[in-house]
């Protein structure tokens, strides 16, 4: 269990980007955060991957505040977190499989990162998860000649294959045509069920929203404005977030 409290972040010029957030997020929930362009998703994201400095707040998981906590634990932890870009970089010589095994450069040991070695289970379970995310065929195949959701799918593996708990998406569809967003979110919704990972994906379009995620999180000005489980958003909540 993940708990935030009073999350504040304030940038160098004195402005408030995110204020006194308050927030749970349940192991195995799919979370969409959505707002209008600046009201501060990403900047979430990007402190709950603890990738930008907190000015105030308590980041408490399995009751443990992380943020009181030492340099090992903090890396420990990141180490249990997958940052999704909107343009995920890969190794583009490299093919989708070794892509999925030693791109990830938090989470692959650093003997692999200097080796590239892959041993017998790796490659196995490396498979097995690009069987997960639809693309077993495609294995072989360099980054540089996968489409824009296939290379989506692999950075997907990537993070899972290493045990993710926390899988942070920002825009995880951003450039992706209707047919494969629907695919992409139906994909995340899967692999949050079967691998027990929790997902936050920050989201521009409210109905992939409403139609895939288990909560959504609504963003104003820095602030949380909306927590809504299990039903669809009501007009005045989406005027408020317009
Ligand atoms: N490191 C930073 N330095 C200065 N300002 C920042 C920084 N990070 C974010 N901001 C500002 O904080 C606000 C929130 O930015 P953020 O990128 O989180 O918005 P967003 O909701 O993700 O927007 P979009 O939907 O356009 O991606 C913006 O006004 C942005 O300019």
């Amino acid at each position: 269990m993940i708990e935030i409290s009073g999350l504040t972040r304030k940038i160098p010029d004195g402005k408030i980007i995110l204020d006194h957030i308050h927030a749970r997020l349940t192991p195995g929930t799919f979370v969409a955060v959505v707002g209008a362009s600046g009201s501060g998703k990403s900047a979430l994201l990007r402190a709950l991957a603890l990738r930008e400095q907190w000015t105030s707040g308590e980041y408490k998981v399995d009751g443990v505040n992380l943020l009181d906590a030492g340099l090992f634990a903090k890396m420990s932890y990141r180490r249990q977190v997958a940052f999704l870009e909107q343009k995920p970089i890969l190794l583009e010589k490299k093919t989708a499989l070794k892509n999925v095994l030693i791109g990830a450069a938090e989470q692959t040991p650093l003997w692999r990162r200097v080796t590239g070695m892959i041993r017998n289970d790796d490659y196995m379970g490396g498979m097995d998860m690009l069987e997960d995310v639809g693309l077993l065929d495609k294995g072989r195949q360099t980054a540089e000649k996968l489409s824009g959701g296939e290379r989506q799918r692999v950075a997907i593996a990537r993070a899972l294959v290493h045990g993710a708990r926390l899988v942070l998406a920002d825009e995880p569809v951003s450039g992706l045509d209707p047919h494969t967003s629907e695919e992409m979110m139906q994909l995340l919704k899967k692999l949050c069920r079967e691998k027990g990972a929790t997902i936050v994906a920050a989201l521009h379009r409210l109905e992939l929203a409403e139609k895939f995620a288990d909560e959504i999180w609504g963003m104003q000005d820095g602030r949380l404005v909306l927590e809504v489980r299990g039903r669809r958003l009501t007009a005045a909540e989406k005027l408020k977030l317009s």
